[in-house]
């Protein structure tokens, strides 16, 4: 029943050896002797073996369901006590929406973080408001919360059924990023269970070391068991609006000229439409325009359209000089005159407009298929040859899910995190999100699309574009290198400080299990 379960494609398969097969009743019987709150689960466990990704499979010993921070501790620090051969590997498992098996633990043990009980969530609403949370929550939960103070988390990731743990330990960005930063830039305070089994509270001003570690650490130096996430005043509605453009260089001057401002739109976004045989409308949203035949005599067959998405959120009883303001922005706009869409919705609708594609996707069974998903970030200087080698040479057209691109200014983002991104003052968001349906050997075919991620990934290091991965995957200790550059030594440091054994997230494949402390 410990069978590897990898799936046989060929293109991914992991080259780090995993740890020798160790004997698993003997650990089975090991973790029983623990104490706990909660409980192991050693039966049932493909759920864990699984993500979003739907491409890489590997089975856990076990998957413990802590309900308190100490089953999380207690466990490292049993995990600790073995011996050095037969130390598992521990990964802690949000929602499970990784892409490359990064919150599975092969042979090791899975901590499903939902399960994780404790102080129940709670809102601060005085001058600096903010919301503490369990490492395992989800967005979503938090938003409903939040909402009953009238007061809302500022960033976000354009899908709310994700943990705190889970988005916190990459960035969390989304169409607010321009203006707030990602999501790990909007915490206060971090509760952690360390690779040593430690309970850690840490801030900028306690452990800053640590706490800066964690965020958009990709799980290496720490479980994050509980957050406390900077809140803002919540408005009940938004204005969204959608324009299209047939140049790229006339959209992202658009983009660039709107994220400069300090006030205008809340949210902007937009995406890539090529010659897609569908409607305009894409599966990750249930954006509706209010004249929607206008909107899909825009099937762009044959050509290349780029979409940007602006969106201002306001509250119904006080909309003076709302509609004055949106038309001034929208006339310093290039776009072409006759495709504005504009849509009315409530704030959480909006904020969670993924969730219905979800819904409609689970029904026709196709939510649960390989998701070979790429994100990079690509600095301002060189996104027009990105768009000009990339939109519709290497990427021939966009039916099997959108490509989203959109700016960020990095002056809005704490440089003492562990995420890395380009040395620019303007980055690049640019997130391929293709579904790609099993069996099909097509052009919507998980090989087709695996090659030409490859492509894309292989002319941004031969034309030396200075693009990161963002959810980084990589294979080797030296792409990891490559990708953290001047940081590196930074986070391994903090690793051998942190999780000197190498047990945690590691389905990231950056550090090998270690055998001693140095
Ligand atoms: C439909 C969809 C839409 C998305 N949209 C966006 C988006 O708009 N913006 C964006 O930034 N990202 C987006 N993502 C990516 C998403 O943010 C990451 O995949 C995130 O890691 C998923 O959260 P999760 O709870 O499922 O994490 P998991 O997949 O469960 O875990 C991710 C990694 O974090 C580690 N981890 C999990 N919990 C903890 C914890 N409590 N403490 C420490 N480490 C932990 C895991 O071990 C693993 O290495 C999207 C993903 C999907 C599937």
């Amino acid at each position: 029943d410990r069978t590897n379960i990898c799936s046989n494609h060929s293109f991914d398969t992991p080259t780090i050896p995993f740890p020798p097969h160790l004997g698993s009743s003997t650990i089975r019987s090991s973790l029983k002797t623990l104490t706990l709150d909660g409980y192991f689960a050693f039966h049932n466990l493909e759920h864990a073996a699984n993500d979003f990704g739907n491409i890489f499979h590997y089975l856990p010993t076990a998957v413990l369901h802590p309900k308190s921070v100490s089953d999380i501790s207690s466990t490292i620090k049993h995990i600790m006590d073995m011996d050095s051969a037969t130390k598992l590997t521990v990964a802690a498992r949000g929602r499970g929406h990784s892409l490359q098996g990064q919150a599975q633990a092969y042979e090791g043990v899975v901590i499903n973080m939902e399960s994780l009980e404790g102080p129940s969530t709670y809102v601060e609403t005085g001058e600096v408001p903010f919301v503490d949370v369990s490492g395992g929550e989800l967005w979503i939960n938090i938003l409903h919360e939040t909402l009953k103070y009238g007061l809302s988390p500022k960033s976000w990731t354009d899908y709310l059924h994700l943990t705190v743990g889970g988005t916190l330990s990459n960035a969390g960005i989304s169409g607010q990023a321009f203006r707030h930063g990602p999501q790990i830039n909007n915490v206060y305070q971090l509760e952690v269970v360390t690779g040593r089994g430690e309970v850690i509270t840490c801030s900028d001003k306690k452990n800053a070391d640590l706490f800066y570690g964690v965020l958009g650490g990709l799980g290496q130096f720490g479980i994050i068991t509980r957050a406390r996430i900077s809140l803002g005043p919540a408005k009940k509605m938004v204005k969204w609006i959608r324009v299209l453009y047939s140049e790229f260089s006339t959209f992202s001057n658009d983009q660039e000229h709107l994220i400069s401002s300090n006030n205008s739109f809340d949210y902007i976004e937009g995406f890539v439409i090529i010659n897609r045989t569908g409607l305009l409308n894409s599966w990750r949203s249930s954006f509706n325009p209010k004249n929607p035949i206008q909107a899909s005599q825009f099937s762009s067959d044959g050509k290349i359209l780029y979409c940007l998405e602006m969106v201002k959120y306001y509250n119904p009883e006080k909309i003076d000089g709302l509609n004055q303001d949106i038309e001034e922005w929208l006339s310093e706009l290039n776009y072409i005159p006759s495709t504005l869409f504009l849509s009315e919705v409530s704030y959480v609708e909006f904020l969670d407009r993924v969730r219905m594609s979800e819904i409609k996707l689970r029904s026709k069974g196709l939510w649960e298929v390989p998701h070979p998903w790429l994100n990079l970030l690509i600095p301002k200087s060189r996104i027009l040859d990105f768009a000009r080698e990339v939109f519709g040479k290497i990427v021939k057209d966009n039916n099997n899910g959108p490509i989203l691109i959109y700016p960020f200014n990095k002056a809005k983002w704490n440089n003492r995190t562990s995420m890395v991104t380009p040395e620019e003052d303007i980055i690049y968001l640019v997130a391929f999100l293709p579904s790609a349906p099993p069996l099909s050997t097509g052009t919507d075919g998980l090989e087709h699309i695996m090659t030409q991620n490859k492509r894309i990934l292989d002319f941004c290091t031969k034309a030396r574009l200075g693009a990161k991965q963002y959810l980084p995957h990589y294979r080797t200790q030296d792409e990891w290198r490559a990708h953290f550059g001047t940081h590196w030594e930074t986070f391994a440091q903090r690793k051998s400080a942190y999780d000197p054994f190498a047990i945690l997230a590691p389905g990231q494949r950056i550090f090998q299990k270690a055998v001693s402390i140095p």
